[in-house]
């Protein structure tokens, strides 16, 4: 448990929220539970608190860049590498040393902080298992404070779960994959929780309770001395990497343990990340494990970095796979780049997930994972991510099959080839066809993950692939573009201009199909004219939202005493 030592007394007094005790200047306006209260406790939001208001200034700033960026490149200027801070690409230097604990990441399976897939994940056989407050979850306050306690009771040991339908009950094994907590992106605001009367940063309430409630446990159990460990999502720039070093310093220093105890493995999933990945384990270097090529989230960044670029549309989001030159040229220099500076250099999530009932069509499924980790691990990835604990044997299989005993590939695959890879073959328009059938297919995967997001589920399966925040934002953000400059598609074999009477026309048609292949019962009973709404708006905007969740977001903010509220 942290100490209160480095807070002044007034700071601690009591007062009561909504039935939280709470210290002054904190306000819980999520629902009150007795459970969620043991997670909220006073100590804890004094750390929350405290983190907020060093950091809030730093926050507030860096999002501020990314909006004078986003202005640049909307006026035809495209992300490259900074002459300012060539030294540090230039230079000699590596990370601190990886910890024993999690020198083999060979499988990691991702998940959100739902009970019974913590202890699937965690038994799953997997090296490591990310739990996601991020792309994963939808962030309801009922998700969010009993994913909390979920990681609590994983990290103490006790976490167990009663499915009554079936009689089953959970528990841990004996060996279980190690956790990562993955916290949400630095845009996302905490409406339940107001600090001096703001809502708080999203990820620093994540970060905060998970580290306050599990650091010391974490660390004799599962980190074998070092931890807990933590994904960075969504980051655009070096400066951001450097709130979240000083955050983790402030965190270790409330802690009482030494600096350089919480690791991090950082996801370049944006097109600016990619021009920063020295820069980013550089200021990350006493706490860095790595970095992780987040794919999904990479395209959609493509997109919406070039939304006003015209010459560099994207085809078909079925077609953008690492196999374009653009992706493979991100993950070959992602590869070099922690390799040089001595950490894990991470591949990304396959979409595809088992499919019950039909084997033949399983079979291919698990063909196209195979051959997306077995790419990975002969171009030097460390590791792999795996959706479903169904593929962890076949991603395991080519990960040993390709690094044998060795731990990781850090030492073996220098990639120092990946060197000359330049601005152009990191910004190379990928080539392929854009399809009226894409524009359905994004529509009708959009609506139902919306659906699915208001309604508390942040992962679901849609046609046989896993799909989630990042993917869905593809399907948003090329639809958007496409509308907005009314792009030719290609209708079977004839060329069809989108504009928004084809939009409307194809949305309600999606729609009808929706309804078919869901039921009328579930039609009815779930969210899907409210997504249809909200996705369209978004589809048709003037300007295109930052992200999808922001806007969704405002309507799974409940205020309690009950009331819907708009940030
Ligand atoms: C772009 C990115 O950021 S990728 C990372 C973020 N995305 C994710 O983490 C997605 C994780 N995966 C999932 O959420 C799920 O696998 C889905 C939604 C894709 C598919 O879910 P379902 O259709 O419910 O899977 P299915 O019915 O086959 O599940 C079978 C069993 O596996 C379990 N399972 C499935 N996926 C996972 C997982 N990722 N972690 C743990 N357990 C899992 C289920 O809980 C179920 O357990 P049970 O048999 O004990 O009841
Ligand atoms: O977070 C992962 C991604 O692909 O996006
Ligand atoms: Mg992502």
């Amino acid at each position: 448990m942290g100490s209160l030592g480095m807070y002044s007394e007034s700071a601690v007094r009591k007062k009561s929220s909504r039935g939280y005790d709470v210290p002054e200047g904190v306000d819980i306006r999520g629902r009150y539970d007795e459970e969620f209260a043991r997670i909220l406790n006073k100590e804890a939001l004094l750390f929350v608190a405290d983190l907020q208001r060093t950091f809030r200034n730093h926050i507030r700033y860096s999002m501020e860049c990314r909006r004078e960026a986003k202005r640049r490149y909307n006026e035809g200027a495209v992300p490259g590498f900074d002459p300012a801070t060539k030294y540090i690409r230039e230079s000699e230097w590596t990370c601190a040393s990886v910890p024993p604990a999690v020198a083999d990441r060979r499988v990691e399976i991702t998940g959100p902080v739902e009970r019974k897939m913590i202890i699937n994940a965690l038994n799953s056989g997997a090296k490591v298992f990310m739990a996601d407050f991020e792309d994963a979850l939808s962030p309801n306050w009922e998700n969010l404070m009993r994913g909390q306690i979920n990681l609590k009771d994983a990290v103490d040991g006790t976490i167990s779960f009663h499915d009554k339908a079936r009689n089953k009950v959970y528990k841990l094994n004996d060996q279980t994959a190690k956790l990562f907590v993955r916290p949400r992106g630095w845009h996302l605001p905490e409406a339940h929780i107001f600090i001096d009367g703001e809502p708080a940063t999203g990820c620093l309430v994540d970060f905060g309770l998970y580290f306050f409630h599990n650091h010391a446990n974490f660390r004799r159990s599962q980190g074998q001395g070092s931890g807990p460990f933590f994904y960075l999502p969504k980051m655009e720039h070096s400066r951001e990497a450097k709130i979240w070093n000083s955050v983790f310093e402030r965190a270790e220093k409330m802690a009482g343990i030494e600096r350089g105890s919480i690791r991090a493995t950082v996801l370049i999933e944006t097109l600016p990340a990619v021009f920063q990945m020295d820069e980013i384990l550089y200021e990350l270097r006493d706490h860095s494990v790595g970095l992780n090529c987040g794919r999904w989230d990479y395209i959609f960044s493509y997109v919406k970095t070039f939304q006003a670029h015209l010459d560099r549309l994207l085809p078909d989001r079925v077609q953008v796979g690492m196999a374009q030159h653009f992706m493979r040229s991100y993950s070959d220099l992602l590869i070099r780049t922690c390799h040089r500076r001595g950490v894990h250099a991470m591949g990304g999530m396959a979409a595809q997930i088992p499919i019950r009932d039909d084997p033949k069509a399983n079979e291919m499924a698990l063909e196209l994972v195979r051959k997306d980790k077995l790419r990975e691990a002969k171009a030097g990835h460390d590791g792999t991510w795996a959706a479903h604990p169904g593929l962890i044997p076949a991603c395991m299989e080519v990960f040993t099959n390709s690094m044998g005993n060795a731990p990781n590939q850090i030492r073996s695959a220098r990639r120092d080839d990946a060197a000359n890879l330049t601005e152009d073959d990191l910004l190379q328009q990928p080539r392929g066809v854009r399809t009226l059938e894409g524009l359905r297919l994004n529509t009708r995967v959009g609506i139902q993950y919306l659906a699915a997001w208001l309604t508390g589920t942040g992962s679901v399966p849609l046609y046989n692939l896993m799909e989630d925040a990042a993917t869905a934002e593809i399907s948003r953000v090329q639809n958007w573009q496409w509308l907005k400059y009314g792009v030719e598609l290609d209708g079977d074999g004839l060329g069809v201009r989108v504009n928004k009477e084809l939009f409307a026309r194809v949305v309600e048609e999606e729609m009808e199909r929706i309804e078919r292949e869901v039921g009328k019962e579930k039609f009815r009973k779930g969210m899907y004219k409210e997504a249809c709404k909200m996705f369209t708006r978004q589809c048709t905007a003037p300007t295109l939202d930052d992200f999808l969740t922001l806007d969704a977001y405002n309507h799974i903010v409940i205020h309690h005493p009950r009331e819907l509220s708009r940030l």
